[in-house]
């Protein structure tokens, strides 16, 4: 039995712009490399997690994750999130015969025991579990089984988007609102969040 994590992760030196007002570039990709491996280590704990995938068209960023010992799928094509996910869904879904999950590398207070709980909530398939962001508008955390149960369509507004679409193939949906998962690191105003929590002290 077999459950993978996927995780997509841009290139170290573009991801996080939407943070270029308050984090020079060197600043973003030392929070980029950071998030990285705070990521690779919390899922390298989850028990229920039997392999992991890190999909990038950044070759640091697999030399990284290989060092780590997890595996590695090089992004072919437009560099864009949903294309990323279905090339890496496409080679892990060959052996996830337990589905699989959605990590972003950007939610910096996420534990071992949050994916865990995540986890813990699957129901028999078909099913998803998804916890959105903060908003209740995107998805910060996914699971799918069958792996390929529907067609990734992360973006503005994808919380709804994807329960519908996992609706439509007639899955169980659960809804889990983890508030530590939910809070993704896109804007100025979630750094300033974080920072109050004390999480990222390669930057203080
Ligand atoms: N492989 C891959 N990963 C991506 C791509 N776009 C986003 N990601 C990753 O998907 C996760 C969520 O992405 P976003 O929240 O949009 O983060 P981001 O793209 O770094 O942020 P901005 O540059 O501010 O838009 C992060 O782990 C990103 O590194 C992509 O084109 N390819
Ligand atoms: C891609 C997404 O969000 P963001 O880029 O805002 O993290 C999403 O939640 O579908």
């Amino acid at each position: 039995m077999s459950l993978w994590a996927i995780v997509p992760v841009k290139p170290l030196r573009r991801g996080k712009s939407r943070l270029s007002e308050i984090l020079s570039e060197d600043e973003r990709y030392r929070l980029n490399y950071y998030l990285l491996y705070h990521t690779i280590d919390i899922l390298l704990q989850v028990e229920a997690i039997s392999e992991i995938l890190v999909v990038s068209r950044d070759s640091d960023v697999l030399t990284i994750s290989r060092e780590k010992g997890v595996r590695t799928v090089t992004e072919n094509g437009a560099p864009e999130l949903n294309n990323a996910l279905r090339r890496a869904s496409l080679f892990s879904k060959l052996f996830a015969n337990e589905g699989v999950i959605i990590v972003p590398a950007d939610l910096p207070l996420i534990t071992s025991e949050d994916v865990s709980d995540f986890l813990a909530q699957r129901k028999e398939p078909p099913t998803m579990v998804i916890n959105p962001d903060r908003h209740r508008m995107g998805t910060n955390m996914l699971f799918l089984n069958p792996a390929g149960l529907i067609n990734f369509s992360f973006g503005t507004d994808s919380f709804e988007r994807h329960c519908g679409l996992a609706r439509q193939q007639g899955a169980e949906v659960v809804v889990y609102e983890n508030p530590r998962i939910a809070l993704d690191l896109d804007v100025p105003e979630d750094y300033e969040i974080l920072q109050s929590s004390s999480v990222l002290p390669v930057l203080q």
